[in-house]
């Protein structure tokens, strides 16, 4: 069946609260073992058939006027696709002209793909053997799919230049050529992101490649799936892809007439240093962009500590005034820490390292973020000599919540690693730190992943480049303290990891929330959002 997957429908806020379930991303070897699957109970050439015919379906109805369909199409399966694609668009009289430019090597045709090649050659279709000498009005990506496992040289590269220069609108099948199925990495010289519009058509299975790294930006503002029939259940997933939805939830929380701001939950945010405090290094517009969030997530009461002197304290947030603003003394003076969710980070500087101790032995949920991840190193120096992994190895075994939401830097400082390395492997990375920390990971970014230990990691749908401005991350941490302010303390691991994945979906669904889901038409023109802008 043919179905939309991004981009994401306007999910509005579901009656029941209810996250969207989540959908199962195959890798290669796994996405391999369900075409055998589904290849075993199906006539010769019954999977590709359906590829192809859902291939050119997808291109008439995208394009149903293109007069010069230009297939390039590589000498493996996803070739075959394309090939296929090809002779039923001619068989169909689409257009004036459908053409494959092809790379492939009759003698080592895999089966399915001698055979889309005779189909092709039946139907009338053109090979030729070189770039169409016009521009295209379509062009249809089956040069490589699952089977691209090392980076592109020679003939291959030089039609992947072509094909990402190109202006015309490039339908991708299964996957965006020099895309890595697994892992989002990209295996060329060239810039993932094509030059013309683009979508693809996944086959078979969802691909994690295509949600995490490199993937999005390659994929282009559309992604399709064809299942092929094929049963994802007959193969474990090796991540699930998470849709926003479900929370906050802002109709349901009017509706209940009882309800107070005892109930909404605390949360406490740790950060900002004031200029005055910090011979003029300031940040404390990080801690109070975190509070905003949190209150507009709906949190009952939100702290906001920052580490400094009262004298050096702002006496209030003009922009939220609700935001109740001390030293971070005075927060953690109390059982506040204890009954509050605490997010510690956004812009606390060096002076969150002699605060972590006492937190990291306090506060039962937990959100490090930034400033707090940088100062974990220095916990033992600052205390009695307990490496931080221990601490956090404790926390996990009574049962409390730590989220760790790092960017590549800092996660690649926490693994020992180099940014490269995370990136190369996202879903690798975060579980990595996930299994090291037994805390709940937040690797942020193009498709930020979360990944808890022992379990399969989460990619989250929502998100984009819009999100790459100063301060989001820190609107990201108000989020995670309000959704596990209102958590129960006995949630249990597979609540708490699906919660903090609803923050992090919800925070990636702000800008699509925006009217026209990108810039606010009434802006000037040329001007850019900001962290603020993600917060109404
Ligand atoms: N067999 C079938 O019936 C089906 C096949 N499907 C299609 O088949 C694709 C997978 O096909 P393949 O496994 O043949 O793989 P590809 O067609 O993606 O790759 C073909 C060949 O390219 C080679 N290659 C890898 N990296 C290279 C590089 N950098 N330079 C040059 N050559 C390189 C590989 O060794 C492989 O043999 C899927 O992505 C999908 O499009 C699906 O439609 C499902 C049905
Ligand atoms: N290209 C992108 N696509 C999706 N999300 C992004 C992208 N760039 C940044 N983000 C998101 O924006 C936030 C930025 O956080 P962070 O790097 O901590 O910035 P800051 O410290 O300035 O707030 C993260 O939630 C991240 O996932």
């Amino acid at each position: 069946m043919l179905r939309r997957i991004l981009p994401l429908p306007d999910l509005g806020a579901p009656e029941d609260g209810a996250t969207a379930r989540p959908l199962p991303l195959h890798g290669a070897a796994a996405s391999r073992r369900l075409e055998q699957t589904a290849a075993a109970t199906l006539p010769p050439h019954a999977l590709m058939e359906r590829a192809g015919t859902a291939v050119a379906r997808l291109a008439r109805a995208w394009r149903p006027h293109a007069r010069h369909v230009q297939v390039l199409a590589g000498g493996g399966n996803n070739g075959g696709d394309g090939l296929l694609a090809a002779a039923r668009l001619c068989q169909a009289g689409f257009g004036e002209r459908v053409e494959v430019w092809w790379l492939g090597c009759e003698e080592r045709l895999p089966p399915d793909a001698r055979w889309a090649l005779a189909q092709a050659r039946a139907a009338g279709v053109a090979l030729i053997g070189e770039p169409p000498a016009a521009e295209p009005d379509l062009v249809i990506d089956a040069l490589f799919g699952l089977g691209l496992d090392r980076p592109l040289q020679g003939a291959a590269l030089a039609a992947l230049r072509w094909l990402q220069a190109c202006p015309a609108p490039t339908l991708c099948v299964d996957l965006p050529s020099g895309l890595d199925a697994d892992h989002g990495h990209w295996w060329a010289d060239t810039p993932p992101q094509p030059a013309g519009p683009r979508l693809t058509l996944a086959l078979l299975t969802l691909k994690p490649g295509l949600f995490t790294g490199l993937g999005r930006a390659a994929a282009g503002a559309a992604i399709w799936f064809d299942d092929l029939g094929a049963d994802a259940a007959a193969a474990p997933p090796d991540a699930w892809l998470a849709l926003p939805g479900g929370w906050p939830h802002a109709a349901r929380q009017r509706a209940d007439h009882a309800s107070h701001k005892g109930r909404r939950g605390d949360v406490l945010v740790l950060g900002g240093v004031p200029p005055a405090a910090h011979e003029g290094v300031g940040m404390t517009g990080a801690a109070l962009l975190a509070g905003r969030a949190a209150l507009r997530a709906g949190a009952g009461r939100v702290w906001v500590g920052l580490p400094a002197p009262a004298h050096a304290i702002p006496a209030v947030d003009a922009v939220q005034p609700a935001l109740m603003l001390r030293t971070a003394a005075a927060a953690l003076d109390g059982d506040l820490p204890q009954r509050a969710a605490v997010v510690a980070g956004c812009g606390g500087g060096k002076a969150l390292a002699p605060l972590l101790p006492a937190l990291l032995a306090r506060a039962p949920r937990l959100v490090l973020d930034a400033d707090a991840l940088g100062a974990l190193g220095a916990v033992a120096a600052a205390d009695d000599g307990t490496d931080w992994r221990a601490r956090l190895h404790a926390r996990a075994a009574r049962g409390w919540t730590t989220v760790l939401t790092p960017h590549p830097l800092e996660a690649a400082r926490l693994l020992g690693g180099d940014v490269a390395a995370v990136q190369r492997r996202r879903l690798e990375a975060a579980q990595a730190l996930a299994e090291a920390t037994r805390a709940i990971v937040v690797l942020k970014g193009s498709g930020t992943v979360v990944a808890a230990p022992d379990a399969t990691p989460r990619i989250v749908a929502s998100g984009s480049g819009w999100l790459a401005t100063a301060g989001s991350g820190d609107v990201l941490a108000g989020l995670l303290g309000a959704r596990l302010a209102t958590l129960p303390a006995d949630a249990g691991t597979e609540a708490t990891v699906t919660a903090v994945t609803e923050a992090v979906a919800a925070h990636g669904a702000l800008p699509a929330a925006w009217p026209h889901g990108a810039l606010p038409a009434a802006w000037p023109h040329g001007w850019l959002p900001t962290a603020s802008d993600l917060l109404p």
